[in-house]
């Protein structure tokens, strides 16, 4: 596996927000989003064996494992080892995804975060694979503009979502403008801010 990094922190996005977990960040992406704040995870990183991922994790004491990246998706094979190894050993799995790669075929146990790119980031995710996201998995549009918000509204109300729905913003971008955006029209969804920033935290 091409890993980015892996460090422990307090999980700073969607449904398990405030948790202790462990980030397994993977390096490679393929998509370059205007606003990533993870930009030199895009490339490079260490190669490690699964085993190894799995060893270097179960030396940390939190519940939550979350696989993050880049995109942790374009390794998806040893992913799926990964997370059903982590499960067997107790953990929690969760996965973020930027929606491009089909997840379907991962472990049942695995929760899936799947964003749906809004027009600011420049890219676009496959909002077909929305219907496959089942209750216990999550969407997240990450918003900076009023395009985004316009945008979310149109996929929220035109697709199939059977997940929580998380609205998040941009970091630093006008954060009441966006809650006044879902207040004013009522959306499905939660608004959420990356907490970890907000503490200064990793
Ligand atoms: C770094 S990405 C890695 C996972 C996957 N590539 C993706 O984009 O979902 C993790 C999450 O951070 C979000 N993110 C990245 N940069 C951000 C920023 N500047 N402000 C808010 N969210 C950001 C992404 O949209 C995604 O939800
Ligand atoms: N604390 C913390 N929480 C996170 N949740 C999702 C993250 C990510 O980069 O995928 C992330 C992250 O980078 N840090
Ligand atoms: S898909 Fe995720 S990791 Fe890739 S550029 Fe976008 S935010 Fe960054
Ligand atoms: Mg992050």
């Amino acid at each position: 596996m091409k890993i980015a990094e892996i460090f422990t922190s307090l999980q700073g996005e969607g449904l398990a927000s405030g948790y202790p977990t462990i980030f397994i960040r993977l390096a490679g992406c393929n998509l370059s989003c205007s606003y990533c704040d993870t930009p030199a995870s895009r490339q490079g990183g260490t190669d490690m064996d699964v085993s190894e991922v799995v060893a270097r994790v179960l030396l940390e004491k939190p519940h939550y494992v979350c696989i993050t990246g880049g995109e942790p998706l374009l390794q998806k094979n040893e992913v799926t080892v990964l997370s059903c190894q982590l499960m067997n050993a107790g953990k929690k799995v969760s996965i973020e995804t930027n929606g491009t790669v089909p997840f379907d075929d991962l472990p049942d146990g695995v929760s899936v975060c799947m964003d749906v790119k809004c027009p600011s980031s420049g890219e676009s995710s496959v909002v077909t694979l929305l219907p496959n996201l089942k209750s216990t998995d999550s969407v997240k549009f990450v918003v900076g503009t009023d395009e985004d918000l316009k945008y979310a509204e149109k996929i929220i109300h035109t697709h199939p979502i059977h997940a929580e729905i998380f609205i998040s913003p941009i970091y630093g971008t006008d954060y009441q403008q966006i809650a006044t955006y879902i207040l004013e029209k009522n959306l499905p969804a939660r608004m959420q801010l990356q907490l970890h920033k907000f503490i200064g935290l990793p």
